[in-house]
């Protein structure tokens, strides 16, 4: 049921007020972020400062102590819903390390994505339609992976790995994907393709990205708030954000 009062916002993402602590540490303080429909939004800030876990409330991981957790426009509170609630609400989440399918080929790993969990397994021997090959290999275009569609997943690179796992959050069509640092470990070259491949996805898909490689962040080419002891150090443009002191001081000037 929607509750009257949550229509506070125009936000597709709205966190106001939100704070969490772990064993009397204040992980999260105060934290207020506002992401729009349609935007993409880069997290920076040093170790500790609280990016993974400002995605472990949003997904419902973590439940924060205070504050206001709210999303598409105030319709829902993600702090009153489980994870598996709130993925079916269309947030979606890639984690850092790839953890795709190995021993299946790279287009059946987007087939299992497409299909969730529940029919995966039955899903791999069973009839695939039309509808699904005409999505699998859209995903697979749009992620740069169509040459590799029948090799396992297992024999791809590590970039490769992290756009197939892009390519799974893809085809489940998330009215938001977040994304935590998919250029670790990546290539110079891979790494400009990965910002390439998230900018394509914005067009139609919100995204936050939490990255510390300050060159994908510019080349994003979108708002950035860093974050610092669990709350806003810095918001605004790449320019803005890298040129502030205060940023410079805890973060890039290390
Ligand atoms: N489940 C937990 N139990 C106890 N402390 C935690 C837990 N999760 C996070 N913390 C602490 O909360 C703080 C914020 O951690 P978090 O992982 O969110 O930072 P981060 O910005 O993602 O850092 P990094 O860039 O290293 O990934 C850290 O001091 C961390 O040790």
């Amino acid at each position: 049921m929607v509750d009257e009062k949550l229509h506070v916002t125009q936000a597709l993402l709205y966190l106001d007020g939100v704070s969490v602590s772990f064993d009397g540490y204040r992980a999260i303080r105060g934290l207020s972020i506002y992401i729009e429909p349609g935007e993409m939004r880069a997290i920076i800030g040093p170790n500790g400062a609280g990016k993974t876990t400002m995605m472990d409330i949003i997904t419902g991981k973590t439940r924060p102590d205070e504050g206001e957790v709210l999303f598409d426009a105030g319709k829902y509170d993600l702090t009153k819903l489980d994870e598996t609630a709130i993925a079916e609400l269309g947030i979606g989440r890639k984690f850092q390390k790839p953890t795709v399918f190995e021993s299946h080929t790279v287009a059946d790993n987007i087939l299992l994505a497409l299909k969730g969990p529940r029919t995966a397994a039955a899903s791999l021997f069973g009839w695939r339609n039309n509808v699904e090959r005409e999505k699998i290999d859209e995903v697979l275009t749009t992620t740069g992976l169509l040459d590799h569609r029948d090799r396992p997943a297992g024999v791809i690179s590590h970039g490769q790995k992290q756009w197939l796992e892009i390519g799974m959050l893809l085809a489940q069509d998330p009215a938001i994907m977040l994304v935590d640092e998919p250029v670790a470990g990546m290539t110079d070259a891979e790494t400009e393709q990965t910002a390439a491949l998230l900018k394509d996805i914005n067009k139609s898909h919100s995204v936050i990205v939490v990255e510390h490689d300050m060159a994908f962040v510019r080349a994003l080419d979108c708002k950035v708030t860093c974050l610092h002891e669990g709350s806003v150090l810095s918001e605004g443009s790449i320019d803005k954000v890298a040129g502030d002191e205060r940023v410079i001081e805890v973060y890039l000037g290390r």
